[in-house]
């Protein structure tokens, strides 16, 4: 299986139904009031409604308002929630496990700390620690430092992921040279691929993709 590709911080429809048509696997919608691509419930319906079924729709959060989380699976038919909302009490990791669809922690890694591991969580995004904001900031980071910490879960590759350097970021943490790097699960992007915040540019969500194909296939 190839890598999974998401494209988060979709804010209109038109852009949705380009990740689809760029054989992206999912697509990321903030409903953190921490971002300047949130989307609104009933905005996101909008987004989802011409989207088959086959594209995986990711919703980010970062505050823990349950009720919210559970309007927002239910009403839109989320496959995945990711949780950005730094580190967790065994309570709300239950809680972020009990939504009937399966959840992924998003980490702001500081390069050197073993990865945190929720007990009902999916997967790992990791991603760097930026001044900037809770994430969408297009900030790069030491990805190769994966390397040298042991993998809980299976981890998703994001911060400051673009078309033009995907390749390189993928080569410092996985490469024929290094098995280990096949654990990897997939990647993450969003202001790489974007023209300005929250309105992606199709050139680079296709460039992207195809990027990220062409480097799978040679590993
Ligand atoms: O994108 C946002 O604005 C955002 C705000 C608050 C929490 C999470 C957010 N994005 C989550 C994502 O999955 C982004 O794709 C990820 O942080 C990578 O972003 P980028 O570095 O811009 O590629």
């Amino acid at each position: 299986m190839g890598l999974w590709i998401k494209i988060c911080g979709i804010t209109r429809p038109e852009d949705a139904i380009a990740v689809e048509r760029s054989g992206a696997d999912a697509l990321g919608l903030i409903f953190s009031s921490r971002s300047s691509r949130t989307v609104s419930p009933e905005r996101a319906a909008l987004i989802v409604a011409p989207l088959s079924e086959h594209l995986e729709k990711v919703a980010v959060f970062t505050e823990p308002d349950w009720d919210r989380i559970e309007e927002v699976v239910e009403r839109l038919g989320i496959d995945l929630i990711q949780w950005h909302g730094g580190p967790l009490s065994r309570d709300e990791d239950a809680k972020l496990g009990s939504f009937g669809v399966p959840w992924m922690h998003a980490i702001r890694w500081d390069g050197r700390s073993p990865l945190e591991t929720p007990h009902t969580a999916l997967r790992l995004l990791v991603e760097g620690r930026s001044a900037k904001g809770w994430g969408g900031t297009g900030e790069g980071w030491s990805y190769g430092a994966l390397r040298e910490v042991e993998w809980p879960l299976p981890v998703v590759l994001s911060g400051g992921l673009s078309p033009e350097g995907v390749a390189i970021a993928l080569n410092s943490i996985c490469s024929p040279g290094n098995p280990d790097g096949r654990r990897l699960f997939g990647v993450d992007v969003s202001s790489g691929v974007e023209s300005r915040p929250g309105v992606k540019d199709e050139i680079r969500m296709n460039t992207f993709v195809k990027n990220v194909r062409e480097w799978e296939a040679l590993l």
